[in-house]
């Protein structure tokens, strides 16, 4: 037997609209206040799982139409869904029962396994409604499912929801496994769909503890989008997400984070201009530390892409060694001696932005550079980018330097100032490990953001972002941008796109240049391949999303 899935592909209108991301316990929140209002829990659960079975019944058919008869009528009789409810002891275990009990009255052919046994009166209540019904019970401990989730249209996993607060290990971890394994090998016939959130992933944070965590093809989100289905390992394990709406509404909520799915649209630049209107960016980076090839690329990359955002002017200074390859790959930038300190200050005067840090070295030198010139944007009240070198050594200035630090900080109220680590960077930060930081991406940069104030990145799969005391998640991106030199694509369209202050103010901003980087990469991707995606393909399709972007 075949199975259809009548599911319509995303539908596009809606997902370019921003969506508001809750912790999980803004959600236990929501219910709260909902059961406090004289509603009671069960009907919830009713809710849910009402919803969940419609929505099944009304997207997964499970009809034969292995062809179709000469008046175009399928060949063969429908024959009823096979669904097994795989089910844990809590209430997402309570909603696979229920979702099991509507089935079953509607006439698939279902079986639940029992992983968990039902711990909350609610699930019990659930279990016991299935009982009545009939519905063919195996508990996983036995063993004797085997026979029965073999040849099955339909999977639903109701082990964990938003309850999960530590890894899956013996009956549930071999049950995720074997949902796993059953796909692998029937993944065009078995269908997997996950209430609430695929079981293993932590709603909070995204992260899936060791690889264990059933992969959906769809995951039915009750009640309100979680923060943990957008980022990080979350993204290989959800599927397709469809809202489930039940009663209860967010609205004594504030959204923890806002999924934005595309940049906000540039205005058309006016006619009676020159090159000063568009402002003036100077990059600091492309060093040769002693015995080393350098890192001229760096800087380079940064250059070719904040030409590529339309900024009026821009001056490079890198070592001296990288001059002459610079002016070949992006003739119309000047150059500077990175080791000049007075002509680099001159230029920092002059210039509205100074991104600093790509490919700077992590040296005694590169470190003394990084101090006088952040020292000197300071004190000229510059807009500023620091990545990549330019964090590592911040981290050394934080014990180092306190009152330059302190100065930054000050400095960062008044001034646009954006950071951009990745984990490692941010750990160095925050005097952790990567691993720390990647077990709650969206605590680290809050951490982050809180001590020194400015706008913060965290880079990796769900961008966060914080900017202007709102949180995003930027959902364009794919992973062949994780290569080489896009961190200095980033800070170069980041860079062009703060100098120009012909741009509306909302457009200037840290989650904007992420959203357009994001965009190029994922058009780079769209003709190349995830494979060869490359930062030196980026800055052509930077310029193609700003003109894609740009309102008539
Ligand atoms: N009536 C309600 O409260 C409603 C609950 N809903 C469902 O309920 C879910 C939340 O229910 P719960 O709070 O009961 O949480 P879960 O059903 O996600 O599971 C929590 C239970 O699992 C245990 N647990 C956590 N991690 C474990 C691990 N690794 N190994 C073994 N046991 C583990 C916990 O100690 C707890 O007993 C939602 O995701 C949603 O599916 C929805 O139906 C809406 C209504």
């Amino acid at each position: 037997m075949s199975l259809r899935h009548t599911v319509d592909q995303e539908n596009k209108q809606q997902d370019r609209q921003p969506v508001a991301l809750y912790t999980p316990q803004q959600v236990y929140a929501i219910e709260k206040m909902w059961f406090d209002s004289g509603n009671v829990s069960y009907s919830l659960m009713q809710q849910a799982a009402w919803q969940i079975a419609h929505w099944v019944n009304q997207n997964i058919v499970a009809t034969a139409y292995p062809k179709l008869d000469e008046q175009g009528r399928p060949a063969v009789e429908s024959v009823a869904l096979k669904v097994c409810v795989w089910v844990g002891s809590g209430n997402n275990g309570g909603d696979g029962w229920l979702v099991a009990h509507y089935l079953n009255q509607w006439g698939a052919k279902v079986s639940v396994i029992e992983v968990g046994q039902a711990s909350t009166a609610d699930a019990s209540l659930a279990r016991n409604q299935a009982l009545q019904d009939g519905v063919v019970v195996y508990p996983f401990a036995e063993g004797q499912y085997k026979a029965d989730t073999t040849d099955v249209d339909l999977y639903i996993d109701a082990l964990f929801g938003i309850g999960l607060d530590r890894a899956p290990a013996n009956d549930y971890a071999e049950a995720i496994a074997l949902i796993n394994e059953h796909k692998r090998h029937r993944s065009d016939r078995l269908t997997i769909v996950s209430v609430d959130i695929p079981s293993g992933v932590l709603a909070g944070t995204g992260q899936v503890f060791t690889g264990c965590a059933v992969k959906a093809d769809f995951t039915l989100c009750l009640v309100a989008r979680k923060l943990g289905l957008h980022i990080k390992d979350a993204m290989d394990y959800c599927g397709q997400i469809v809202d489930i709406p039940l009663i209860p509404t967010v609205l004594n909520q504030t959204p923890v984070a806002w999924l934005q799915y595309q940049a906000a649209p540039l205005i058309e630049r006016e006619n009676n201009t020159h090159k000063g209107s568009f402002g003036h960016a100077l990059i600091i980076g492309g060093n040769q530390v002693d015995g080393s090839q350098g890192m001229g690329g760096a800087t380079i990359l940064s250059a070719m892409t904040a030409f590529a955002t339309g900024v009026g002017k821009l001056t490079v200074a890198c070592h001296t060694a990288f001059h002459s390859s610079l002016i070949g790959s992006v003739s119309n930038a000047m150059s500077l001696d990175l080791h000049n300190t007075k002509a680099v200050k001159a230029l920092i005067e002059q210039s509205e932005v100074i991104a600093i840090g790509m490919g700077l070295g992590r040296d005694d030198l590169s470190l003394r550079l990084f101090q006088e010139y952040l020292q000197h944007a300071v004190e000229q009240g510059k807009d500023l980018i620091i990545d990549a070198d330019g964090l590592y050594h911040l981290a050394t200035l934080a014990d180092k330097d306190v009152q330059l630090i302190e100065q930054l900080i000050a400095h960062a109220r008044l001034h646009q100032v954006w950071y951009t680590p990745h984990s490692g960077e941010a750990a160095r930060l925050l005097n952790t490990e990567a691993s720390e930081v990647e077990a709650d991406r969206l605590a680290a940069v809050s951490s982050l953001q809180r001590k020194y104030q400015g706008s913060w990145l965290l880079k990796g799969a769900g961008s966060l972002v914080i900017s202007n005391e709102q949180t995003y998640v930027c959902a364009a991106g794919n992973p062949g941008m994780a290569t080489a030199g896009m961190g200095d694509v980033l800070s170069g369209l980041a860079a062009g796109l703060l100098a120009q202050s012909t741009l509306a103010k909302s457009t200037r901003s840290l989650q904007q240049a992420v959203m357009l980087h994001a965009m190029a990469g994922d058009n780079l991707q769209r003709i190349k391949g995830a494979w060869a995606v490359q930062a030196s393909d980026m800055p052509q399709k930077v310029g193609e999303i700003f003109k894609q972007q740009t309102l008539a």
